[in-house]
């Protein structure tokens, strides 16, 4: 798991401060874009010289939600970050093999970071919104970070709708100019969805999401997980079993074994995966015997 801090968190996955890519662009006009097909291919990771993937492979359909699960420190994480290329801020990463996003390598000549990063967003294990920000700003983050122009009307439009989508609308609409940092953790994680999706994602990783929160809360992020499913690709990483049951419909399963790099043994339907599972490791670990 790779810390991102707390006091510069990278909202969306987005441009770097100042950028003025996509300028052109203004989400608050458009209406929420297409959810995007991501495919992995052969995809290997190392830290150093410390290989921690092994060619995975896993295709995450178009608006449908597909969990990530395993024990700890078989690479999920890395895994996800290898898909909006945040992986290589690590000086000591490295990586090998293509990233499809609607059959176009990520990773391909000319490809840029930004728009990776712009089009895949991603929410944190730890809620991470701009504390004394007041929560409509930090819905606009993204926007400001990718230096994208908009105008009032607009503005207040993008908010209501990201924050309607994220679930939170209606417990924050009386108080938009509070700071983000006096919401519950719940209520935090779910304005960071609504920060991500202001940016118009077509894919969103989360990370853990509901690691830190308690069960109401998590709840909570599970209904709004279920509610955005459809409406753009979800990948999650998750330790907890029944929260991959209840929220995705397919499941890849990754294990590192004996000082090996991490792989996917076994992926599929999360029924199937949890009901007939095929491979032995799979079905002690769905049944809780380790990890
Ligand atoms: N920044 C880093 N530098 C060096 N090694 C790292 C770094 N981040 C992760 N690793 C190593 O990479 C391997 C995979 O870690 P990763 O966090 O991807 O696993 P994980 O399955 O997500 O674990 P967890 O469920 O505990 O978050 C581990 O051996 C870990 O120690």
């Amino acid at each position: 798991m790779i810390d991102i801090p707390a006091t510069a968190p990278d909202t969306t996955g987005s441009a770097p401060a100042g950028s003025t890519a996509d300028t052109a662009v203004l989400p608050a006009v458009t209406s929420a874009p297409a959810p995007a097909r991501l495919e992995a291919r052969a995809v290997s990771a190392w830290f150093g010289t410390h290989k921690v993937l092994e060619r995975v492979s896993l295709d995450m359909p178009a608006g449908r939600v597909s969990a990530l699960i395993g024990p700890s420190g078989c690479g999920k994480s890395t895994f996800l970050r290898t898909l909006n290329r945040m992986h290589e801020l690590i000086p000591s990463a490295a990586m090998s093999g293509e990233v499809l996003f609607e059959g176009e390598d990520v990773y391909g000549a000319g490809r840029r970071l930004t728009d990776a990063r712009r089009r895949i967003g991603m929410v944190f294990q730890k809620p991470n919104p701009f504390p004394a920000m007041s929560i409509y700003d930090n819905v606009l983050a993204g926007l400001r970070l990718t230096g994208t122009k908009a105008s009032r009307r607009e503005k207040d439009e993008l908010v209501e709708e990201c924050l309607t989508r994220a679930g939170l609308w209606k417990e924050v609409r009386d108080r938009l100019r509070q700071p983000g940092g006096a919401l519950s953790g719940g209520q935090q994680q779910r304005l960071c969805i609504g920060r991500a999706l202001a940016v118009r994602p077509r894919v969103l990783l989360m990370d853990e999401p509901c690691s830190a929160l308690d069960p109401t809360s998590t709840r909570r992020i599970e209904e709004t997980i279920q509610e955005l499913s459809g409406q753009v690709t979800i990948v999650i990483v998750t330790h907890n079993m029944q929260q991959a049951a209840r929220v995705s419909q397919q499941c890849a399963f990754f294990l590192a074994e004996q000082g090996t790099p991490g792989g996917i043994v076994e992926h599929g339907a999360t029924e199937q995966i949890f009901g007939s599972p095929a491979d032995s490791r799979t079905a002690d670990y769905v049944a809780g015997r380790f990890g």
